[in-house]
């Protein structure tokens, strides 16, 4: 359901632990990584065990540990009978530890190695493969430049060659994602062990290329007992939902209840009821202001309105109305087109004080949150929080650069002051409870940022509470569907242009499409 998503230091930590406490020599890691490596290029170029050894591949070797997995790898290819030259940045003998041992396995094997400041760039065309390992985790600041000009010579040489990166493209930081100030745009980037959570950044998508992550060996029981504060989210969480059984009632697959709608915002509380029975909620009600209830309901037969009292805009009178209803609802989503005219802050408090249903609340119950805090530590571990970054900047007092320059502290604030769980949308959408690890969605889909995809998420999210999910895993799968759903859109909508309802529309296929990704 998870991956482990570790920051350069917690890698390290692994490493290092490895080492003290398994005896598991880094050499040895080091050795798994490059055949790791080995083997992801093969698969990627489609080279078999019986194919001829002709390829040309050109290996930079960085100073670091990055370098000795290049150096490894050199070796590896050597063997087999391609053509390599490996081009290392330091003199051989500065080389030290693992990296050393490497290059000196590599030298006795007859891997014919040059040092890079004494080559001239014009000399090196014609590969058919260049292996990035100037710089992995342990880049620090700014490339420097004679680093920065490697940098470069592996992108223009990447133009007619194919480019792997080891473990993260060099330049690029494994904690931000972000290049520092230039990075290799690789073609396939091989991770070893788990991703770095730089890689999963919106930032670092451009210098990627397919992402293949491979063991090297670090034991299980050390990465259980050293979980990285962070973890990718992965298509096995489709799992939790089962596929319906052929005796299924409608009033059995989760009954949500959805509160919103105000004069001029009718459309929003039908996108999140939409949704939720595109994501597979036996019925979807809306309950909204009673003068409004025809505008909400328009031309949607399939959802049902309860409309509340009179007049359009929400008062606490309307709890009273609804209280005796709740008990036919499995979960609730406050928030969409809610508005914030004259009494609606007071219908909220009223909903937080009487409801005990699983809540998702969204959009402008947010905003009225933000204008009374206190009111934040009612809401509860039972309920998911949705913020886009406004709203969460709001709510934080904090200003929208903070936030995004802080997101995943501030997602987990955000679940301290609530208790609830939180999501900070997004590209690379963040969920997080006060208590354990923060999770990261795979998917920076820009198909999905268009006016009515939050609402359409906050339906999904009301779905699987309906269905009995727990709110962090509802809140991680409904990011995952709604980010599937996106990724389908991106392909017939190449340059956007989608309409929220059409996110709606392909979640049964982007469900099947999870599914079987976790079957293959
Ligand atoms: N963790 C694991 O389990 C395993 C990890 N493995 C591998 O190790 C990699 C991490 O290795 P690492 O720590 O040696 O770092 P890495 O990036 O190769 O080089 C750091 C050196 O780069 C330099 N440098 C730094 N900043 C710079 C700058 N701005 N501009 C220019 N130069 C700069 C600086 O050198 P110096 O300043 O001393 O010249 C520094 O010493 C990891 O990504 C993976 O590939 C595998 O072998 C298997 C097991
Ligand atoms: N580039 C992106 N990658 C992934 N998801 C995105 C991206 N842009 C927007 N989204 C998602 O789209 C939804 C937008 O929600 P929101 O900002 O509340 O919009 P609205 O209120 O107009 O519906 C969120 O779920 C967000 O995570
Ligand atoms: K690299």
């Amino acid at each position: 359901m998870f991956a482990p998503l570790p920051t350069p230091h917690e890698m390290a930590d692994w490493d290092r632990l490895s080492a003290r406490d398994f005896g598991i020599m880094p050499e040895m890691l080091m050795e798994n990584a490059s055949r790791a490596a080995l083997q992801a290029l093969f698969d990627a170029l489609g080279v078999k065990a019986h194919s001829p050894a002709n390829k040309r591949v050109l290996l930079l070797a960085g100073p670091g540990n990055n370098g000795g997995d290049a150096t490894a790898l050199s070796r590896h290819l050597h063997d087999l009978g391609h053509e390599v030259l490996l081009l290392h940045t330091r003199p051989r003998q500065d080389y030290k530890n693992e990296a050393a041992y490497h290059l000196e396995l590599a030298l006795k094997a007859g891997v014919p190695t040059r040092l890079a400041t004494d080559l001239d760039a014009r000399d090196l065309g014609g590969y058919d493969v260049v292996v990035d390992g100037l710089l992995g985790t342990g880049l620090s600041g700014e490339l420097r430049p004679d680093m920065l000009n490697l940098v470069r010579l592996t992108n223009d040489l990447g133009r007619k060659a194919f480019v792997l990166a080891l473990d993260i493209p060099s330049g690029l930081s494994g904690f931000t994602g972000r290049p520092l100030p230039e990075a290799v745009r690789a073609n396939l980037t091989v991770t070893f062990e788990a991703a770095k959570i730089g890689i999963a950044q919106p930032e670092a998508a451009p210098y990627i290329g397919r992402l293949d992550v491979r063991p090297i060996g670090i034991p299980r029981a050390l990465r259980k007992a050293h979980a990285p504060a962070h973890v990718l989210m992965t298509a096995g969480l489709t799992d939790l939902i089962e596929k319906p059984g052929p005796g299924l009632h409608k009033g059995t697959a989760g009954h949500v209840l959805i509160i919103g709608g105000s004069a001029g915002l009718t459309g929003a509380p039908m996108l999140a009821a939409v949704a939720a029975m595109r994501a597979g909620a036996g019925l979807a009600t809306i309950a909204c202001p009673a003068d409004i209830a025809d505008a909400v309901k328009a031309s949607r037969p399939e959802v049902m309105i309860l409309p509340l009292d009179s007049g359009t805009e929400w008062t606490p009178n309307m709890m009273a109305a609804l209280e005796p209803e709740l008990a036919r609802f499995d979960a609730a989503v406050v928030g969409p087109g809610l508005g914030r005219a004259g009494d609606t802050a007071n219908f909220l408090r009223a909903w937080l004080s009487t409801a005990t249903l699983p809540t998702v609340y969204d959009a402008d119950a947010l905003n009225l949150l933000a204008s009374q805090k206190e009111l934040l530590k009612k809401i509860g571990e039972s309920a998911i929080v949705t913020p886009h970054p406004g709203e969460m900047a709001r709510l934080l007092d904090l200003d929208i650069a903070e936030v995004q320059a802080r997101r995943s502290e501030c997602c987990r604030r955000l679940a301290e002051n609530t208790g609830a769980v939180s999501v900070l949308k997004g590209a690379a959408s963040l969920v997080a409870s006060a208590n354990g690890p923060r999770a990261v969605s795979p998917y920076c889909e820009p198909n999905l940022a268009v006016a009515g995809s939050g609402d359409v998420l906050s339906g999904i999210l009301g779905r699987l509470l309906a269905g009995g999910l727990d709110a962090y895993h509802a809140a991680c799968l409904g990011v995952l569907w709604h980010g599937q759903a996106g990724s389908i859109l991106a392909r017939d909508f190449p340059y956007r242009g989608n309409m929220p309802l059409e996110i709606a529309h392909v979640l049964p296929q982007a469900i099947k499409e999870l599914k079987g990704h976790v079957q293959r």
